[in-house]
């Protein structure tokens, strides 16, 4: 009970003279607090992304929500017809999102002029697709592949800087060669020197190892790690294949669009790796269950929750029994 009979009145900072006027706490109120993944290199916000073809609408991203760290190398998994390629479409300004935010490396993806994107494809992000022959030009040798993008770019096409890159991912003695003379590991090593030509600070791959061996998956899955460690450019990679998704440090699945899942891995003290699921919480508090969880205890329209001191329980929609407790 307040007895001192001066209900809401100012009170004074322990020792630090008057209590914060009117003014100082709208100020303080008005403070803008850092919003949604403010500091990330790429952040996709709420991203919705609806085709329209013949009248049918095909929801391809429902509301995605994703931040990557500067640096960062992930790989995105999830099942055919999930949204996988359409994100990589639209992060690497091929496509436009409906709705949503999307930002990379400063760029707003949805408020760019053609003049913008041109620049943002040519120097901010490089890419690199599963179909070999998408990615080199066939009668250009790999050194001449390196150097289009930075002429394309007016930078200076210096062979040194294409030779460079092109050691960096251990296709230095392929200089040379047009991409018929390559493997297609090879090619798609010098894809990657080509994503990079101009620096750019992320690099996008959809399914890189798609139409390759094992060997020469452990190979390009290799160079694409390397251009991250050493040049520092944030790594995304679209893949079916587990050697890439389950050497990569985080993992996100999509499902319906959406991210639901992502896989942590960590080294622990003594060098083992420690890869763990966690499900993805949005920022109104949905939260997707795997459907092999749900369907293993046939929970269907609605769970019972329960906030315990340090969990959250989820039971099927069934009458309590002692086994639950
Ligand atoms: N240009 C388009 N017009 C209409 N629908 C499209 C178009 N592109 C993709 N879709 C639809 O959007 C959904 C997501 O497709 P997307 O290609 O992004 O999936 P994905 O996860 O990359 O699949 P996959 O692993 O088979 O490549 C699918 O239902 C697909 O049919």
């Amino acid at each position: 009970m307040n007895t001192s009979g001066a209900v809401n009145a100012p009170r004074p900072l322990d020792g630090a003279g008057d209590a914060p006027t009117l003014s100082e706490l709208e100020a303080q109120a008005g403070r803008a607090q850092p919003a949604f993944g403010e500091h990330a290199h790429i952040l996709c916000d709420n991203l919705v992304r609806i085709y329209k073809t013949e009248g049918v609408e095909v929801v391809a991203l429902q509301g995605l929500d994703l931040l990557i760290e500067k640096g960062e190398l992930i790989a995105i998994v999830g099942a055919s017809g999930s949204g996988k390629s359409t994100l990589l479409n639209v992060l690497s300004g091929l496509d436009v999102p409906t709705a949503g935010i999307a930002r990379v490396a400063g760029t707003d993806l949805l408020a760019m002029t053609a003049k913008d994107r041109l620049r943002y494809r040519r120097e901010v992000v490089g890419f690199i697709w599963q179909q070999t022959a998408r990615n080199l030009l066939p009668y250009l040798t790999a050194r001449e592949n390196v150097r289009l993008p930075m002429r394309l770019a007016g930078n200076k096409a210096r062979v040194a800087h294409a030779d460079e890159l092109l050691d960096l991912l251990g296709v230095a003695y392929c200089a040379d060669r047009r991409p018929s003379e390559m493997s297609g590991g090879e090619q798609q090593r010098v894809a990657i020197a080509v994503a990079l030509a101009n620096s750019p600070q992320v690099i996008l791959a959809d399914e890189p190892t798609g139409e390759l061996d094992s060997d020469n998956s452990e190979q390009v899955f290799a160079a694409l790690r390397r251009a991250n460690r050493e040049l520092g450019v944030t790594a995304v990679i679209v893949t079916h294949d587990a050697l890439v998704s389950e050497q990569v440090d985080r993992t996100v699945g999509i499902r319906d669009g959406r991210t639901s899942s992502e896989t942590l891995r960590r080294a622990s003290s003594d060098g083992e790796i420690i890869a763990e699921e966690y499900a993805v919480l949005d920022r109104v508090g949905r939260l997707q269950l795997p459907r092999d969880f749900t369907s293993a205890l046939d929970m269907e329209r609605r769970v019972r929750l329960e906030l315990e001191r340090d969990h959250i329980g989820v039971w099927p929609d069934r009458p309590k029994t002692g086994e639950d407790e």
